[in-house]
């Protein structure tokens, strides 16, 4: 079952997942202390089991958003109601396609230092597939070719952009690139396929 929320989500579940993406980071960067660790295990527990009572059947929800008329508040990319999502902020989509800002943070390390790479081809896979709906040519990504021109810093806000190349039937061409102060560190070429049923939200 989904919940179609009008307009904004809610600010509890927002708050939620924001204070769950600190709680993870802070997880991550935890000293080694045993007891302590063990002790805030005990506690989140807690918090997970009062949650899990009141369960929905679906992780689906969804809110008006913009030209793409529906997307999932849970979106694991974009989503500012799931704690996964680093999210997407600043979100502008037009026909002309999508710009956003994305920040990661210690959480999303691969290399020291650096994002790992499947996040930054899931900010790109995520980014074409805006892009193309907001040019009125909703499809799925079927190939994804992603080229890591430099490491991509995590800790400051980075800028991607999506935009739709071409159509010929039911295939779909897009490019997408994330960048960190002006300097390119990763860009994509995608073949998207019309969805031929209907649009899932
Ligand atoms: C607005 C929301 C934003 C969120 C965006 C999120 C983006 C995503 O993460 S999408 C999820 C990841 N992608 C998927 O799960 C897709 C999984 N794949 C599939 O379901 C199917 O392979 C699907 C639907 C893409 C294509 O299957 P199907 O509908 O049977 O098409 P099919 O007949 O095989 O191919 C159609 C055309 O695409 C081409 N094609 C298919 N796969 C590929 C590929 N990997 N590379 C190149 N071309 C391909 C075919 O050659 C064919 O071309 P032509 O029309 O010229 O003969």
């Amino acid at each position: 079952m989904t919940t179609e929320v009008p307009g904004k989500l809610s600010p509890g579940r927002t708050t939620l997942a924001a204070r769950v993406r600190d709680l993870i980071e802070a997880v991550v960067l935890a000293e080694d202390d045993p007891p302590g660790l063990l002790d805030a295990a005990a506690r989140i527990e807690e918090v997970t089991e009062s949650l899990r009572a009141r369960r929905r059947e679906s992780p689906r929800l969804l809110v008006q958003a913009d030209t793409v008329g529906r997307l999932s508040a849970n979106n694991p990319v974009e989503g500012p109601g799931n704690p996964l999502a680093p999210p997407l902020s600043r979100i502008r989509v037009d026909v002309d396609g999508m710009r956003a800002e994305v920040t990661f943070t210690a959480v999303h390390e691969g290399p020291p230092e650096r994002v790992h790479g499947g996040w930054v081809a899931a900010v790109l896979d995520h980014a074409v597939g805006r892009a193309v709906a907001a040019a009125g040519h909703p499809a799925m990504t079927a190939s994804l070719t992603v080229d890591y021109h430099e490491g991509t810093p995590y800790g400051v806000p980075l800028e991607v952009e999506a935009r739709f190349a071409r159509r010929d039937g039911r295939k779909v061409y897009a490019i997408a690139n994330i960048s960190s102060g002006g300097t390119i560190t990763a860009t994509a070429s995608a073949i998207l396929v019309l969805f031929t049923g209907p649009v899932p939200g």
